[in-house]
């Protein structure tokens, strides 16, 4: 296995009583395709939500290691710090600026890679305006990479919802991550989206050399396209291997009890 570009050990997170995540571990290699799955409440997105600074961590590592980068420790980190060390993420519900255009959501992305301050922004310095131009140039190559690049000027609101969920990962990819991070990117999609999510995740990989963990609960998407899955219940981490091995583990049968995870 490369190694492991994000490596998290022994996370916690507590709510009051509540153990939301319970010492896991998760290592996700250099252009790896993981996926992390479990029953409703198992904590999958309070881990995302550790891992990405929305939630300081009550205990564990979370390290970050960027190819051919220094490693970094990002817990503690503010979620603009992490993006900035090279993880992005979508979110479960749509998070778009839905009156903004397509091409504005991506610059938005692109924004924690300006090097303009404060300053360049109020004066519109030479500098400033050729970096806007930069960014208007670069927005649109990454549209152009998710296949949105004829919506441009359209308001992300009147995008079909397949189309919105791809804007997210543009706006995400936008910020030059070697990681992302993708909370339930299939949730309410038709078969004919789901396929065409499938075949972008499989492009990120190929042409982006980047690693990608989903949470999902389609597990025919799952189990085809991921090469290693861990899966979570009740905060802890019960299994971890190939799709394959985590079909025949008798604690994933167990967790998944009456529902089919044989896809
Ligand atoms: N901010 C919070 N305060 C208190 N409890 C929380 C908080 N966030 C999550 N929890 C609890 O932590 C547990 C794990 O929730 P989480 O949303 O991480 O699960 P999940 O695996 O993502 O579920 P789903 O698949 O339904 O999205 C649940 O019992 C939830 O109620």
């Amino acid at each position: 296995m490369n190694e492991a570009v994000l490596d998290v050990r022994n996370l916690t997170m507590e709510f009051g009583g509540l153990r939301a995540v319970d010492s896991v571990d998760l290592q996700v290699a250099d252009q790896q395709i993981a996926a992390l799955i479990g029953p409703n409440g198992a904590g999958k997105t309070t881990f995302f939500n550790c891992v990405t600074g929305i939630y300081k961590p009550t205990g564990g590592d979370v390290m970050a290691n960027p190819p051919g980068k220094e490693p970094s420790r990002l817990n503690g980190l503010k979620p603009n710090k992490v993006t900035e060390r090279g993880l992005a993420r979508t979110f479960q519900n749509i998070r778009l600026f839905q009156n903004m255009t397509v091409l504005e959501n991506v610059m938005i992305g692109r924004h924690c890679r300006l090097k303009a301050g404060v300053l360049g922004a109020i004066f519109r310095n030479k500098a400033t305006r050729e970096e806007e131009k930069r960014v208007i140039e670069e927005s649109y190559h990454v549209l152009k990479k998710i296949g949105l690049e004829e919506h441009v000027n359209e308001l992300a609101k009147n995008l079909p919802y397949g189309a919105q969920r791809r804007l997210e990962i543009a706006r995400a990819l936008a910020t030059e991550p070697f990681i992302l991070l993708l909370d339930e990117p299939a949730a309410g999609m038709n078969p004919q989206e789901t396929k065409d999510l499938m075949k972008l995740i499989y492009q990120l990989r190929e042409n982006e050399k980047i690693a990608i963990l989903l949470i999902e609960h389609d597990m025919s998407l799952v189990m085809s396209i991921s090469e290693r899955v861990f899966v979570m219940d009740y905060g802890k981490l019960i299994a971890d291997g190939t799709p394959q091995e985590i079909k025949k583990s008798p604690a994933v049968v167990k967790a998944y009890l009456g529902e089919d995870i044989d896809a």
